[in-house]
């Protein structure tokens, strides 16, 4: 492999990695980029390996013995600090992400996104080691422009909706509204870490990942995860696709979201992990401000997609509304529209997303259509009465 630069033209020298929660959807997709592309080692860690399976099988593959897997939860576990200890960065991914979880676990969500990685951010600080920490847009929550007159000019004006990582404040909802336990878990650890780097000189960066989507994301009910399970919305609406039934819009579908291809996101990281110089005391909005629709929109568009990719044709209905306290469940409430502001990440990393919606759904609703749809036509067979 020939010798990778840095963006100022230096060689990048071989780096281990503590990766925790490797075995999820990002962690998956960044241990592929790392193992293919890079000759850095990765100490991955989860309580799960399935999505990384592949990368452990011990086989001729030219980075066989460069991914260790060390199974354990970091609730609970002494290896940890050993294993910060071994890496020269650790990245941390480990998390309860769900908004299905946020107002009906909220105490799991909150000791999950701060109390259970404080021990991490210690052992980085304490033992002077990088950390990339991930963060989400959920920190911004609801846009100023949200709180105007439905008719005020102003809604229109994007100093009033892009999310800033320096200047835009952070506005939840009220403390009975549980669904923001996540965002402010994750809003109180970002402040801690940044405490960390201002008074003990961690060299941290934090990401906020605005609605990254691909393939291996979550589950799909009833076939890799439980049947009661409400992942996120890509699995959601794809388990409809894949099922035949009518896609459920939560409260109407009008929440706008920005959705940004994993691969590209993925590019994102590595520059982090590269360019220490560039990255670290920062914080980073990871998005693609092009690729806005309301709800609605993206089941449109991923109706049409997934007809085109599987060869079915669409149902005469296929959208149904329903509300988002039956969905969720009472204490739920949402973010009404998120565009990254892309300036500090194009300054210190020259880092921009590629892929329109339509492709990435393409290519997402392929891996979905390929890895599920014969396990859902069979376990929708339903057994013959004797
Ligand atoms: N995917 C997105 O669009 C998005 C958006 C915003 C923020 N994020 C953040 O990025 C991170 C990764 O997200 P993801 O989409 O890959 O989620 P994911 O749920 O697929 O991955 C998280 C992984 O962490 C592991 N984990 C959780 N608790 C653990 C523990 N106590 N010990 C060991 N492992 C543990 C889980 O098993 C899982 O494999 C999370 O911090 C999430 O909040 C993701
Ligand atoms: O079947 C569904 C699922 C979801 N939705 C809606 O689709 C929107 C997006 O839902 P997602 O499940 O992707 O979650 P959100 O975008 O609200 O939050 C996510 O954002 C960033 C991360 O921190 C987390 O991964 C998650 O909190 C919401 O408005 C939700 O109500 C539907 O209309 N139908």
């Amino acid at each position: 492999m020939a010798t990778r630069m840095d963006l100022d033209g230096r060689p990048i020298k071989p780096m281990t990695i503590c990766m925790i929660g490797a075995g999820g959807f990002i962690g998956s997709h960044l241990c592929e980029k790392l193992m293919a592309e890079t000759p850095h080692k990765v100490l991955a860690l989860d309580v799960y390996s399935d999505k990384i399976k592949h990368l452990l099988e011990p086989d001729s593959r030219s980075w066989a013995g460069r991914i260790v897997f060390h199974r354990l939860n970091i609730k609970h576990d002494s290896r940890l600090e050993g294993l910060i200890k071994m890496a020269d960065l650790t990245i941390n991914l480990a998390a309860i992400c769900t908004p299905a979880d946020y107002n009906t676990r909220p105490l799991d969500t909150i000791y999950s996104n701060f109390i259970d990685a404080l021990p991490v951010v210690k052992y980085c600080s304490e033992n002077n080691k990088r950390l990339i920490h991930f963060s989400t847009c959920e920190v911004y929550g609801k846009t100023i422009g949200s709180f105007l007159p439905k008719d005020s000019p102003l809604r229109k004006d994007p100093a009033y909706y892009v999310l800033k990582e320096d200047t835009s404040p952070c506005i939840f909802g009220s403390i009975e509204k549980q669904r923001w336990s996540y965002a402010c878990a994750k809003q109180l650890i970002e402040r801690l870490i940044y405490a960390e780097g201002a008074e003990n000189g961690l060299d941290f960066t934090i990401v906020r990942p605005f609605n990254w989507i691909g393939p291996r994301m979550d589950f799909i009910p009833g076939i890799d995860g439980p049947s009661e399970g409400v992942p996120r919305v890509l699995a959601c609406l794809s388990n409809n696709l894949l099922r035949r039934e009518p896609l459920k819009l939560v409260d109407g579908g009008e929440s706008q979201r920005t959705f940004v291809y994993i691969m590209d996101a993925i590019e994102a990281v590595l520059l982090m992990i590269e360019n220490p110089d560039r990255a670290n005391g920062h914080i980073f909005n990871v998005g693609n401000p092009n690729n806005e629709v309301t709800v609605r929109q993206l089941a449109e568009m991923m109706t049409k997609v997934y007809a085109k990719v599987s060869g079915e044709p669409s149902l005469e209905s296929p959208t149904i509304d329903v509300s988002s306290k039956e969905f969720y469940g009472e204490g739920y409430d949402d973010s009404d529209k998120r565009i990254p502001d892309m300036t500090i990440i194009n300054r210190q990393l020259g880092w921009n997303p590629k892929t329109t919606l339509w492709d990435l759904l393409e290519s997402t609703l392929t891996y979905q259509h390929r890895t599920y749809a014969e396990a859902i036509k069979k376990s929708m067979v339903k057994p013959i009465a004797s």
